[in-house]
């Protein structure tokens, strides 16, 4: 493999994957390369069945093998919300500000000890004629009072990370390379991918 192409056209997940894949020394591409693609709606209620939908629709535009990225913030206190509407939470035009603001408010009063959240992110990798294959990957967070750190981007300045007492935001590209939800599935992609000839038979049994 010599090239990888993640599609999404969010530009923090295309950092991030470009970042954790420099080690391989693949190109990746994304598919703020391919302009021509249209966004593709976002119809499932899980994070899966999102990655899935977008692995599966841009595989077939390009006739190539692709990894797609769902992801978003689950937050206990708000019954999982926003989940899968991570992205636009506070209205259509996707506002990491405004999201931000939006959960603020939802959480304005409710104690530190109820304000526990979690980071998803499914991956889904799909070639034309291929089982398309997923994994999952979290973390486990906390709501924070107030926004803290330059960092990241999405909700990475509220979500302080259980493990390190530090928001997201807070913490440098490494670090977040290493403990976040993109990394964990991408480390478990990584390690079905050492097995691709097997997995990319096509057959569930075979593996
Ligand atoms: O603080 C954050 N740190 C992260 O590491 C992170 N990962 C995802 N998110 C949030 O979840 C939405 C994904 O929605 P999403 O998977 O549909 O992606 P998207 O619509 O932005 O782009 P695309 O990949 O669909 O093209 C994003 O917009 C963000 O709000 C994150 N927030
Ligand atoms: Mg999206």
């Amino acid at each position: 493999m010599d090239e990888v192409i993640i599609a999404t056209k969010n530009e923090g997940k295309a950092a991030e994957f470009k970042t954790m894949l420099a080690p391989l020394g693949v190109k990746v591409r994304t598919l703020l390369d391919f302009p021509e693609i249209e966004d593709i709606e976002e119809t499932g209620h899980t994070f899966e069945e999102n990655a899935v939908l977008k692995a599966e629709e841009t595989a077939f535009a390009l006739q190539k093998m692709v990894i797609a990225d769902d992801s978003g913030l689950s937050i206990e206190y708000l019954g999982g919300k926003p989940g899968v509407y991570s992205a636009r939470y506070a209205g259509e035009q996707k506002d990491d500000a405004k999201n931000i603001q939006k959960v603020l408010q939802e959480l304005k009063g409710v104690p530190h000890e109820e304000r526990s959240a979690r980071f998803h992110c499914a991956l889904a990798i799909a070639a034309p004629g291929q089982e398309t294959i997923t994994v999952e990957g979290t973390v486990e967070g906390i709501i924070a009072e107030k926004p803290e750190g330059m960092g990241g981007f999405g909700y990475d300045p509220i979500f302080i990370v259980k493990d390190k007492g530090k928001t997201m935001a807070q913490l440098t590209k490494e670090e977040k390379n290493k403990i976040s939800h993109r990394a964990n599935a991408l480390n478990k992609l990584q390690l079905l991918l050492q097995h691709e000839d097997s997995v990319f038979r096509g057959n569930k049994e075979d593996r």
